[in-house]
């Protein structure tokens, strides 16, 4: 039997035509376009229903009732298809695949995400390769969490950055290894096979919160963390040096100590692409974390915006909360 897959597309290049303002999504355009497509209607290929969102957008334009819908949309279809694919603009995507991961509890199906740098309808695009393997991975390969496929590889949605503003090779995994390599033959790496399909999946709705991000750069006043801490914020990403160091500014240590006196949760990534953060290894990562400042670990700076998204909707007591941050809830960290 063939397996059935449902692809959602929200907007994004693979869809897009050229206008006077530059590449919009246009509807219908990628239905169309398909359609003119043999090898997406081969036998060998899954059958799946393309279903278009009524208000396509760029995926600079998504936020969190954007990741709300393409939950729902899963969950409503999700007994009646073997897996899913998002069609997505690469701008945000890792941001999305991230947020996904988290609200998809009980996970038993491949959700998919991707999209491409070129629009599907042009010359050269990457999309015809992308959206082909994502449908033939989702039907053969099942790995039951939500990854992107990218430039023949299949990342771990959480562990993805977008690394490459107009390569083909447009994400990085730095962190993990990726799922699944697709060359002359498949082969999977970090990804398992799915096993159980019958959990029924239940959605953990977000809401958009208002969540600080600064990078610390050489001679940061304490005044711009001050002034990001600022009501409603109510979390604060930390981009850090290295292994997690900050400047010992003591007025820097004091707004830290604010947050954690107002039960603001300050969450340390670093700067850097890869490795993780270690605040016992120097004297300038030990201050913060006598601030109480949550070790990130390898977390990428997106999955931490989503964690914290899914974590503060929930709204939970601040200890629980800060105990699930520096916690491994769906393979977006590395634990000591
Ligand atoms: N390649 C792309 O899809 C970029 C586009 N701006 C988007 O994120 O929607």
């Amino acid at each position: 039997m063939r397996k059935r897959i449902y692809v959602a597309y929200t907007g994004g290049t693979i869809g897009m035509r050229p206008s006077s303002q530059g590449y919009v999504p246009a509807p219908g355009f990628l239905s169309d376009t398909l359609k003119k497509m043999p090898e997406f209607h081969r036998p060998e290929m899954p059958e799946f229903t393309l279903h278009e969102y009524d208000n396509l957008i760029d995926s600079s334009d998504m936020d969190p009732t954007d990741w709300q819908r393409i939950a729902d949309d899963i969950a409503g279809n999700y007994n009646d298809y073997d897996g899913f694919i998002i069609l997505h603009g690469t701008d945000t995507m890792s941001y999305t695949a991230s947020a996904l991961s988290f609200m998809l509890e009980d996970l038993g199906k491949p959700v998919i995400v991707t999209g491409s740098q070129i629009p599907l309808a042009e010359l050269r695009s990457d999309g015809q390769v992308n959206l082909l393997n994502a449908l033939y991975i989702a039907a053969n390969f099942p790995i039951a969490e939500v990854s992107l496929f990218f430039n023949n590889r299949l990342l771990r949605g959480n562990r993805s950055r977008k690394v490459d503003a107009d390569g083909f090779n447009a994400f990085e995994s730095p962190n993990f290894a990726p799922l699944l390599e697709a060359g002359i033959n498949i082969r999977l790496k970090a990804g398992e096979l799915a096993t159980d399909t019958d959990t029924p999946l239940t959605v953990s709705p977000v809401t958009a919160q208002p969540i600080g991000m600064v990078s610390l750069y050489p001679g940061i006043s304490a005044e711009v963390i001050k002034n990001t801490l600022q009501q409603p914020v109510n979390a604060l990403i930390l981009l850090s040096y290295g292994v997690g160091n900050a400047p010992q500014n003591p007025a820097l240590i004091a707004q830290l100590n604010y947050a954690r006196d107002r039960e603001i949760p300050v969450v340390n990534c670093t700067q850097c692409l890869r490795g993780r953060v270690n605040m016992g290894g120097y004297a300038t990562g030990h201050g913060l974390r006598e601030a109480g400042v949550i070790s990130g670990s390898d977390m990428t700076p997106e999955a931490a915006l989503a964690k914290l998204h899914y974590l503060l909707s929930k709204s939970m007591p601040y200890d629980a909360l800060q105990t699930q941050l520096a916690a491994n809830i769906r393979g977006e960290l590395t634990q000591d």
